[in-house]
């Protein structure tokens, strides 16, 4: 069998970084001349054509258990290289576009910790408009919670 590859290798030692993946992108475009193409918007619609590859792998599929039991190891693998796609042109335009992926995701997660509390959330799959709606008489942190009602 094929020998593991060397980003194989750091793969499976899980130590892969957003900053590593940003590095071996910008390497990639430059030794290819593509920093030319690898403009915002180019980079934008390339993510989302490879938005809609990996939707076409689970087209038509209906609901799927998690972890895939059913699948065949090739459909998996091919599962893996579109959703390395989309994270490989989110990198990019990341980078591209100046924004500190790494800061901004921890950023981002703490503030869904802070829209969505636990005393509120826990084991409901409601958006907040409704619930803190009705707490914001007698609690303040949730009422700039303006999401939209998903209607459930
Ligand atoms: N101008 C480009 C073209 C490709 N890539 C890189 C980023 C993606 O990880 C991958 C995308 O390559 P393809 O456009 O060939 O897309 P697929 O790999 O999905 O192949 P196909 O669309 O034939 O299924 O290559 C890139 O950085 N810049």
């Amino acid at each position: 069998m094929k020998g593991k590859t060397e980003n194989e290798e750091e793969g499976a030692k899980g130590v892969v970084s957003l900053e590593e993946l940003k590095k071996k992108m910008a390497d990639f475009a430059k030794e290819r001349e593509w920093d030319q193409f690898h403009t915002p918007r180019n980079l934008l619609l390339a993510m989302v054509g490879e938005v809609g590859e990996l939707s076409e792998i689970f087209q038509w599929k209906g609901e799927v258990p998690r972890g895939l039991p059913d699948w065949e190891e090739k459909e998996k693998q091919h599962l893996g290289e579109e959703l390395s796609d989309v994270l490989l042109y989110l990198v990019r335009l990341s980078d591209i576009c100046g924004i500190d992926l790494g800061n901004a995701v921890l950023r981002k997660l703490e503030l869904n910790a802070i829209k969505y509390p636990v005393n509120l959330c826990k084991g409901s799959s409601k958006k907040l408009t409704l619930l803190s709606k009705s707490t914001t008489t007698t609690t303040t942190s949730t009422s700039e919670n303006g999401v939209i009602n998903d209607g459930e």
